[in-house]
């Protein structure tokens, strides 16, 4: 069986770029740049003041000095003259520092009469300007493949860019497949299972910037799963993922299916515990992922296989799981044949961030996973570990 980190790399090589296409910086939070962006001007685009007060010439700033106010300069409406000798101009934050002065006294610091300002208190060293161009100059470069933050879209503004240029959201048809499945909310008979991962892999899609579509169930024939994967196809899918039917059952239809649908296996099975029996094919430029059916399995392959080959077709570059490394709470045996992900809470303790696995440890266990906060990797024969011994965890949402 090849190893995790060998059928990711191969996951990835499954998927192609999606296009670009342009969008609103409304409707563009979270979306991978596609294009880089320059600024259409200096940010400020003239020297600004910081606070409210007078614009005087440093020269005269000097305690007890007595200016003449000549003019004001406001945001929105600055003033056009020369600051001279001896003269102060009223200036408010965010007003253009008019030419002349270099220096802007808040007007906590004055005594203000008769159109004259005293500089009653001492004059500190701070000039309160923003010089033109301090925040980003003309031209500064926003580039891809930034996956866009809030912060970015009001830079992005403020760079006079009204629309971004993105990766296309890959479209990515979610298929859950078994006789024994319904969908929540429905009359289930004793022996019948409600479908639940496609709920955990649609959310986990959503937040990674993919469109999911959740297609319905596929029965364990093979008429139903040969129709559903058209349906899929038909639809545009950029990554078509089954779920169930993975393993060696006589009901697991899947990988037979795959290669009727005219698939190219890239693997099947592969040394990690829970996902053992993934596989993932490409037909043209569509990729596909069979997850196991057991809700842990899915979900967690969904983390470290399914999310890396959407940001790839995102464009984006650090794609893997993030790894941090934790220190055990408790010591753990000698790990096994196949990677383990196992289930567990890692905590930020001021000393040190610890991790505590869950005693339990079932693939079909969903309470679990909804309270872990981490998969802790056991690598293939792993020795024993000792609380307090580093391990990698992959903190999950
Ligand atoms: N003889 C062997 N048996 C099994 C092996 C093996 O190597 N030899 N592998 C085991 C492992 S590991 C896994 S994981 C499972 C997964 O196999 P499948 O992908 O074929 O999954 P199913 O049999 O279809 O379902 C397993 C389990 O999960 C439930 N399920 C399926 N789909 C959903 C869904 N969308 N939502 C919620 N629950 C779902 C299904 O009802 C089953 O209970 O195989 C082991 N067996
Ligand atoms: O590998 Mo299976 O995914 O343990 O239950």
């Amino acid at each position: 069986m090849i190893t995790v980190e060998q059928a990711q790399a191969l996951c990835l090589d499954l998927v192609k770029t999606t296009p670009s296409e342009t969008v609103s910086l409304a409707n563009a939070q979270g979306r991978t740049l596609a294009e880089a962006l320059y600024a259409k001007r200096d940010q400020p685009p003239f020297s600004a003041s910081a606070m409210d007060g007078y614009a005087i010439r440093h020269a005269d700033a000097v305690q007890h000095a007595v200016l003449d106010v000549v003019a004001e300069s406001a945001a929105g409406h600055g003033w056009d003259g020369t600051v001279t000798a001896g003269q102060a101009v009223r200036i408010f934050t965010g007003a253009p520092v008019p030419d002349g002065a270099d220096c802007v006294v808040i007007q906590e610091n004055v005594t203000a009469a008769d159109a004259q300002i005293t500089l009653s208190e001492p004059i500190g060293t701070n000039m309160n300007i923003r010089p033109q161009g301090a925040d980003f100059k003309r031209e500064h470069p926003l580039d891809p493949p930034r996956v866009l933050s809030s912060p970015d879209l009001a830079l992005l503004a403020a760079m006079n860019n009204a629309n971004v240029t993105v990766r296309s959201k890959p479209k990515v048809a979610l298929i859950s497949t078994g006789d024994e499945l319904l969908m929540p909310g429905g009359d289930p008979a004793p022996d019948q299972i409600i479908a639940s991962n496609v709920f955990a892999l649609n959310a986990m899609l959503r937040d990674a910037g993919a469109e999911p579509s959740i297609l319905p169930i596929a029965l364990d024939t093979p008429e139903a799963l040969d129709a559903v994967l058209k349906q899929a196809s038909d639809w545009g899918a950029d990554i078509i993922v089954t779920i169930g039917g993975a393993s060696v059952g006589d009901h697991d239809l899947v990988a037979p299916a795959l290669d009727r649908f005219g698939v190219t296996r890239s693997f099947h099975k592969i040394a990690m515990r829970p996902g053992k029996p993934l596989m993932a094919g490409a037909k043209g430029t569509t990729a596909f992922l069979g997850l196991p059916g057991n809700p842990v399995s899915a979900i967690v392959c969904g983390h470290l296989f399914l999310l890396p080959m959407v940001r790839r077709a995102l464009g984006q570059t650090d794609v893997l799981p993030r790894a941090v490394t934790a220190r055990l709470t408790a010591p753990m045996p000698e790990g096994g044949p196949r990677a383990h992900y196992m289930r567990a809470v890692f905590e930020e303790g001021l000393e040190a961030r610890t991790v505590t696995a869950f005693d339990k440890q079932d693939s079909s266990m969903l309470t679990v996973l909804s309270n872990a906060n981490c998969l802790l990797l056991r690598p293939i024969d792993d020795p024993a570990k000792n609380a307090s011994d580093p391990v990698t965890i992959y903190p999950i949402a």
